[in-house]
């Protein structure tokens, strides 16, 4: 950030994939997440419109990697995703699930061994960088987020919406599975109690006019007709003049001061749910599920 003249001005830091592999040799490359710095704000968008950015395990544990990076650089104060096309995620990647099921190439010593790997162990990481970061958390909400992808939206600390054709589902009771990605706590504390057992106990969509009703959405951009990147654009042009004259540690200092409010029972619940879901991988019901998704005959109500 430049502030020779009392207003900070914003300066792409790095873009390209070559470049950030320079500074951070830890982290490889992933073809549906890129990341960037633009003055205080890293920016991790998801660019892979053709699936609506299903992610796989892998992907959720590059998020978490990513979240690390912006928690280390001193330079960084707003950690900003932001998506592509249509959906901001439609979350877990049923082909990948499948991959996993299938791939004979590891020997597991049983199927809990298998499901801690491919599930416990995956989703406790992502969680907990979310739950954990130090960073002011801003999502870019440019259409529907689904399952895991969902439960780090509401772990975000503030929500754009492009347009009110956003929602978020939390498919877990369609899926054979329970609350996972800290959603036991966030939802409840975001919606209500009772709002959040409605949705999740019968698998309904939050849909626009409850996202603002609970303050969920801090604005709506009201951007029915552009594409995501002019949304992502619009919104960091607004994030720049927002941040000018502010003194950016005392950000950080209140995130740590309202963090401070949940972070434990967030903490508490991370270890709880993926134990818990654990059996239903176990048993099988959820890869019963999410092949019927695949196939297409199984849906979601929308
Ligand atoms: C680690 C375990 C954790 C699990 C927690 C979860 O994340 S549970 C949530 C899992 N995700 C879902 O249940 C969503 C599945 N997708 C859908 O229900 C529908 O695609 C949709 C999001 C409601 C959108 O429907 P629409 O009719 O608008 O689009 P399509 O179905 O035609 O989808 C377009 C293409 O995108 C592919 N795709 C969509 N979602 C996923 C996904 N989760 N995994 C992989 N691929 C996905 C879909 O297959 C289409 O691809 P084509 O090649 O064009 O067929």
């Amino acid at each position: 950030m430049d502030e020779e003249i009392g207003r900070p001005r914003l300066v792409v830091q790095t873009n390209s994939i070559a470049e950030t592999d320079k500074e951070m040799p830890g982290i490889r490359k992933n073809e549906k997440i890129s990341y960037r710095t633009v003055g205080p704000f890293f920016i991790i968008q998801l660019v892979k419109p053709g699936n609506l950015n299903a992610l796989e395990g892998e992907d959720y544990i590059y998020l978490g990697e990513l979240l690390e990076l912006a928690d280390k650089d001193p330079h960084v104060y707003f950690t900003v995703l932001q998506s592509s096309g249509r959906f901001f995620s439609s979350g877990a990647d049923f082909k990948g699930i499948a991959k996993a099921q299938g791939d004979s190439s590891i020997e597991y010593a049983s199927e809990t061994s298998k499901w801690l790997s491919n599930f416990v162990a995956r989703n406790v990481y992502v969680t907990d960088a979310f739950i954990k970061h130090s960073k002011v958390l801003i999502c870019c909400l440019n259409g529907p987020a689904i399952g895991m992808s969902a439960a780090l939206v509401a772990l975000c600390d503030i929500v754009y919406s492009m347009n009110d054709k956003v929602y978020l589902l939390y498919p877990f009771a369609n899926l054979g599975l329970v609350t996972e990605g800290g959603t036991t706590v966030s939802l409840p504390l975001k919606f209500g109690v009772n709002t959040a057992y409605e949705h999740l106990m019968f698998n309904k969509p939050f849909k626009y006019d409850t996202l603002c009703e609970s303050g969920f959405i801090s604005k709506n951009f009201n951007m029915p007709s552009a594409s995501s990147e002019e949304f992502n654009t619009t919104v960091l042009e607004e994030l720049g003049r927002k941040v000018e004259g502010l003194y950016l540690p005392s950000c950080l200092g209140m995130k740590k001061l309202l963090q401070s409010n949940h972070i434990d029972s967030l903490n508490k619940i991370n270890s709880m749910e993926v134990n818990e879901s654990l059996k239903y991988w176990v048993d099988g019901e959820p890869l019963r599920r999410f092949s019927q998704l695949g196939s297409k005959q199984r849906k979601h109500r929308l």
